[in-house]
């Protein structure tokens, strides 16, 4: 369970009118819910998470969360030669007694987790020397080896192809119907409809809208997020299967803002 009450964000809240990224935004994530986090470049998306995540401080609110919650950033480098598999070692260091080393069920725990997100074959590379979408995959092994029950993840498919990123959709979506409770931003709305059961859209300052994501990610609700012309397409894919609704945008289509 994550839950998050009267959230609030602003870099000078001192000012008058205060210029708040976001304000009062409240969730009871209950395990195994999929909520999603969209929204315009700079309104607050990784700021949101990563006071959810109690890595940053919000100057209004709280977070409460039913054990460790488990950070994916959007990107990451670091120039220590760690392999693959240390850095998803490094997810299990909350379960390891003080100055104890990872044992044998970590290493398993690692292994399985890298296998999980497609890439057990670079387990022995240098981590400073793998691709972008490489160390996001990276990223996510180490969060699912921490096995935290609250999972965080900010853009996880955005360095990944377009293959990587049903993978991790579909990872995503098995670790919730296993009890995790899962946020994640994204700039895909059609990322959002595979995967997310809440869907929050952030307007600005106070208009942040939170609700069921097949209701809220209308093509309307899409267009006027991003300034964009949005359509609704229906795939009827698969005969006798329920027809699958997607968002396309017109690029260059933007509306008067
Ligand atoms: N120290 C700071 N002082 C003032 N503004 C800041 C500071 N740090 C970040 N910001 C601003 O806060 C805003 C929110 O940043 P944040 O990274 O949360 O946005 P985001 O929605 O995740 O953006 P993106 O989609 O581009 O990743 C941005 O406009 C950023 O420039």
């Amino acid at each position: 369970m994550l839950e998050f009450d009267g959230l609030g964000f602003s870099h000078d809240p001192g000012q008058d009118p205060g210029r708040w990224l976001f304000r009062d935004v409240s969730h009871k994530l209950a395990p195994g819910e999929v909520l999603t986090v969209l929204g315009p470049n700079g309104r607050g998306k990784t700021t949101l998470l990563r006071c959810v995540a109690g890595l940053t401080t919000p100057t209004e609110g709280r977070v409460r969360a039913d054990g460790a919650v488990g950070f994916v950033p959007q990107s990451h480098h670091t120039t220590f030669a760690y392999t693959a598999l240390d850095m998803v070692l490094m997810g299990r260091v909350r379960h390891l007694r003080a100055l104890a080393t990872p044992g044998r069920r970590d290493h398993e725990l690692a292994y399985g987790a890298l296998g999980r997100v497609g890439i057990g074959h670079l387990a022995d590379r240098d981590y400073p020397t793998l691709s972008g979408g490489e160390r996001q995959l990276v990223l996510i092994a180490r969060a699912i080896a921490a096995q935290g029950p609250v999972l965080v993840l900010d853009e996880p498919a955005s360095a990944l192809d377009l293959r990587n990123q049903g993978r991790v959709l579909d990872l995503l979506r098995g670790l919730a119907d296993e009890g995790l409770a899962i946020v994640l931003t994204t700039h895909h709305p059609d990322h959002a409809m595979e995967i997310a059961d809440t869907a929050m859209l952030m307007f600005g300052g106070t208009d942040v809208r939170i609700g069921p994501a097949d209701e809220l990610l209308t093509d309307s609700a899409v267009g006027a997020l991003y300034g964009v012309r949005a359509h609704t397409l229906v795939l009827n894919e698969d005969p006798g299967g329920a027809p699958r609704r997607v968002i396309v945008t017109r690029y260059d289509q933007e509306l008067p803002s």
